[in-house]
């Protein structure tokens, strides 16, 4: 199933919630909340209390973006704020396997993260054990920044990876998607967008309904 994964980070901070409620409305399936921690990204952005706050004005999945070094220390937290999913980089774990253990340990579905350069090898061992992989398609640590053309390649390489090995992992790509690049991201075999420039600059809930417009021109 397609689905739409709208980064409040380009929302409208002031009015957070309503922008929340409004997305949820027109359809978006899960919420993406970027938590960046000034080290291992350049910026900071929100973390716990946030969440937690926006927790009760939405059932959707909250997906935690985890932008932090060593994200381990902070999974009981997380999944305290009202997580559903924590993805977590590859570049920022150590020990990637004991994270991912830890966040499927506390019952939450788990999501490992590439950066654009770093290849999907690093992903040989753990792929069978993960609910998604997150594609980044831009540098992480800001929202508006241009779509990497060759991170197509790398969605479509996974794919394919994932269809040989038998296994139906959810592909998510983040930064830079819109309206007009999606259907090449479907086309390459991803499934989850995030999208926040695209969705919170302007109407959201409008924004929300064209994305899901287009999704239905594939699931019918
Ligand atoms: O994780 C990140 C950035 O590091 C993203 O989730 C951005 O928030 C996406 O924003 P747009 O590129 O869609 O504006
Ligand atoms: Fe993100």
């Amino acid at each position: 199933m397609l689905k739409l994964a709208p980064s409040i980070l380009a929302a409208d901070f002031k009015n957070l919630g309503q922008q929340v409620i409004d997305v949820s409305l027109a359809g978006a399936q899960y919420i993406h909340l970027d938590v960046m921690d000034g080290a291992f990204v350049p910026s900071i952005s929100f973390g716990m209390p946030v969440i937690s706050s926006l927790r009760s004005c939405t059932d959707r999945v909250f997906d935690v973006h985890m932008m932090v070094e060593d994200p381990g220390r902070y999974i009981s937290d997380i999944r305290a704020a009202g997580a559903d999913l924590i993805c977590v980089h590859a570049e920022a774990c150590t020990h990637l396997d004991r994270t991912v253990n830890q966040i499927k340990e506390a019952g939450l579905k788990v999501g490992v993260a590439l950066n654009p350069a770093t290849p999907l090898s690093v992903l040989d061992c753990i792929l069978p054990e993960l609910d998604m992989v997150l594609i980044m398609s831009v540098n992480p640590g800001f929202g508006g920044q241009k779509f990497i053309p060759y991170t197509l390649t790398k969605i479509r390489n996974l794919r394919n990876l994932c269809k040989e090995r038998g296994l139906d992992t959810d592909i998510q790509v983040d930064g830079g998607v819109t309206c007009d690049n999606v259907r090449e991201l479907i086309d390459a075999g991803a499934n989850v967008f995030v999208a926040g420039s695209a969705v919170f600059k302007g109407d959201a809930a409008a924004n929300t309904r064209d994305f899901l417009k287009i999704f239905e021109e594939y699931e019918g």
